[in-house]
């Protein structure tokens, strides 16, 4: 069975939206833990418009699973993860500027680099991941690299889904195949949600992790708003 590793951008969103501590990233990385996370994923992005810098040092002090770093390998990232030293770093081709990740690498034509920052991280025992779109020829310039694991960008799953999920996850099948017979280990994100995760799940066998957080996140407001505002109700009850 695939394990969960949460991702807590959204909370570092909503804590810097104050500039205060509220909510307490670390708090709710422990709390995810005790519910039965087996992981937490940070993005920390150049602008540090989510999570910060030191917010990924500390969560090395206290993530008592599995600590995943994503990002773009540039040169503060690679300082930042050889720092902080997570059990596993997924690269992402980010432009600063994105909104969100919005594709894999090509594989193909940054194996070059690729190759270098794999195995400047893998010299270290940081297992490696390379973000990737559900591109056999992408998931075959990954194995080049020595990469541990490739992470499908499942945007485009998610997306279609409703539409036609058989159809939506075709590529995702061919792409896993691909990986398992060239021996990489199979991570997914971006977008899985409480509706689309069990059939991706069911139809990858070899999935290994996936890490979900602006669904998650939303979700658990969702849920968690009915018992919230009764709370507070019974506070103005006499
Ligand atoms: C790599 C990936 O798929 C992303 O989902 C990312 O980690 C989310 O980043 P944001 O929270 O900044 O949108
Ligand atoms: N790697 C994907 C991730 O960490 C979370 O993506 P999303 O669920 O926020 O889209």
């Amino acid at each position: 069975m695939a394990i969960l590793s949460v991702n807590i951008n959204k909370i570092a969103t909503l804590r810097n939206s104050r500039g205060g501590n509220v909510p307490d990233l670390l708090k709710v990385a422990v709390d995810l833990e005790s519910f039965g996370a087996q992981g937490i994923t940070i993005h920390p992005r150049p602008d540090e418009r989510h999570i910060k810098y030191q917010d990924a040092r500390d969560l090395k002090r206290i993530v008592t699973t599995e600590l995943n770093i994503e990002g773009n390998p540039i040169d503060s990232f690679i300082k930042l993860v050889d720092e902080v030293k997570p059990a596993q770093v997924t690269l992402v081709p980010d432009a600063p500027d994105a909104i969100t990740s919005n594709a894999g690498w090509d594989t193909i034509k940054h194996r070059d680099f690729l190759t270098e920052i794999v195995s400047h991280f893998r010299n270290q025992g940081i297992r490696t991941s390379i973000f990737v779109d559900s591109v056999i020829e992408m998931v075959e310039g990954a194995k080049e690299t020595g990469v541990d694991r490739i992470e499908l960008y499942t945007e485009d799953y998610a997306s279609h889904y409703n539409k036609d999920k058989e159809a939506a996850i075709a590529p995702y099948i061919k792409a896993a195949k691909k990986a398992t017979e060239l021996g990489i280990g199979i991570n997914a994100g971006h977008d899985l949600s409480l509706e689309n995760l069990k059939f991706f799940a069911q139809q990858l066998p070899d999935l290994l992790e996936v890490s979900i957080g602006h669904a998650l996140i939303s979700e658990s407001l969702y849920l968690g708003l009915e018992n919230v505002v009764n709370m507070y109700k019974a506070r103005l009850s006499s």
